[in-house]
């Protein structure tokens, strides 16, 4: 990049979280379980044995937590609301206690000119509602726009900014076919189910948000760009097969009312037949998308079940705690991908962002202040914001970037044994120490991205 950057006047700048992964109390004030309640107290689901009981104990220190990120600069939150805490059995009954913490939370967002982000469902479905076949019922899309509904009242026009879904791709694969996220099913027949389950609620949720809601409402996907390992035929068929199984399967329903047809060769025989009215649901017209980016995926045949098709680790991927490769261009390429494949529908990068293996934070600087070194994440930082740079250069219309995360916090089944935060979490103190990339990012927000 010859020159400063110049982003987009009211491009936004934040950070992005989600209830089971910081806030910690998950049954307090009459609040129900989930499935991540249930899944992390059973043994050997979660590393170590790790559960969201405490977390960052968020529930209790929201009101630190929003002065922090005033004090980081941020302009933007992107947060989730765990669905329990409102209503404890998934329909029905409201828990008071529940809505107003997040209604608090809101307030105290505004109150510190911090646009809130809502993100109605990640990952962290009622106990309640598992038990009546949760994803795998067709009647959870009714309860989902029952439950969004219940939130469009309480702070549609405080939020104005709305999401239904985090990443169906990962609440599936991970939760119905390989098992390693709640609720742990591991079946080729239940997952592709429970997806276009997901993306019938999605659509529901954004039917019901047309009439109850007056701003804006969009979908998060987790998509990652994939490259061939070689030329050859295998490698660019699965590939293929990889690609659409990924970056497709959730995104051309949402927009284009149709899968893509290499999903029955995925599924084989479970692949079901679809009625059509479903996809008149799931198609919806949407104010944006949110794009959740990681890295990429260097693509070869293999024999892995049901894709066939497997990554290649990268050299590049030693840095990061979770061996995920530095690879911004697959931002840009992506981002372009998506211009080109779905038109102009807006954008905002989600999630963006790395665990490292950041030194402890004992180190204190000279004013006393604690210090995180962590250059190897502000190079990730760099490298990912200026790739989104150059996508806007090339016309695609992105409207923001929420960093994850802004708290160290609970990656799911790997405990805490992953750091992603800006911010260092000291889970015995519960002490936040912003690391240098923190203080980084607030130089390039107050910048408006000048200063990357
Ligand atoms: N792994 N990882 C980090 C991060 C995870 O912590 C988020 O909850 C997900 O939305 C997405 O997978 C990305």
């Amino acid at each position: 990049m010859s020159q400063a950057p110049v982003f987009p006047d009211g491009f936004l700048w934040g950070a992005a979280t989600a209830a089971h992964q910081i806030e910690g109390s998950p049954l307090a004030d009459g609040a129900g379980p989930s499935i991540w309640t249930r899944f992390a107290h059973t043994p050997g689901m979660t590393l170590n044995g790790d559960t969201g009981d405490v977390a960052c104990d968020h529930y209790r220190r929201w009101k630190d937590d929003v002065k922090l990120m005033r004090d980081l600069g941020l302009q933007a939150y992107r947060f989730s609301v765990a669905w329990a805490r409102v209503l404890p059995e998934g329909t029905g009954r409201i828990n008071q206690a529940g809505l107003d913490f997040y209604s608090r939370l809101v307030d105290e967002l505004l109150a510190n000119g911090i646009e809130p982000l809502l993100t109605l469902y990640h990952w962290d479905l009622p106990a309640a509602l598992d038990d009546r076949g949760g994803w795998l019922n067709r009647d959870s899309a009714d309860w989902f726009a029952e439950y969004a509904s219940v939130m469009y009242k309480a702070l549609d026009g405080r939020v104005k900014k709305w999401v239904t879904l985090n990443e169906p791709w990962v609440i599936t694969d991970g939760g119905y076919l390989h098992g390693a996220l709640a609720p742990g099913h591991r079946s080729l027949f239940e997952a592709p189910i429970a997806s276009h389950n997901l993306m019938r609620a999605h659509g529901a949720a954004v039917r019901a948000y047309r009439e109850i809601g007056a701003h804006e409402i969009g979908l998060v996907v987790n998509i990652e760009p994939k490259y061939a390992a070689s030329d050859s035929e295998a490698d660019r068929v699965a590939t293929r097969r990889a690609h659409a199984y990924m970056n497709e399967q959730y995104l051309h329903p949402a927009l284009l009312g149709r899968y893509p047809e290499e999903l029955e060769d995925v599924f084989g025989a479970a692949w079901p037949e679809w009625p059509k009215q479903d996809f008149e649901l799931i198609r919806q017209k949407l104010d944006f998308v949110g794009i959740n980016y990681y890295t990429r995926g260097v693509t070869e045949a293999n024999d892995s079940y049901p894709l066939k098709a497997g990554s290649v680790r990268q050299p590049l991927a030693t840095y990061s705690e979770t061996g995920w490769e530095f690879y911004p261009k697959g931002l840009t390429d992506l981002l372009v991908w998506f211009k080109q494949t779905y038109g102009d529908t807006p954008v905002y990068i989600t999630e963006n962002g790395a665990a490292m293996y950041d030194p402890p934070a004992a180190e204190v600087d000279a004013d006393g202040r604690g210090r995180v070194r962590d250059p190897l994440r502000t190079a990730y930082l760099r490298q990912h914001i200026g790739a989104i740079h150059d996508a806007i250069q090339a016309g695609v219309d992105v409207r923001g970037y929420m960093l994850w995360s802004l708290l160290d916090n609970l990656e799911w089944s790997l405990g805490y044994s992953k750091r992603f935060g800006m911010v260092h979490v000291n889970y015995a103190t519960q002490q936040r120490t912003p690391k240098d990339s923190a203080h980084w990012y607030s130089g390039v927000i107050r910048s408006h991205g000048r200063s990357l």
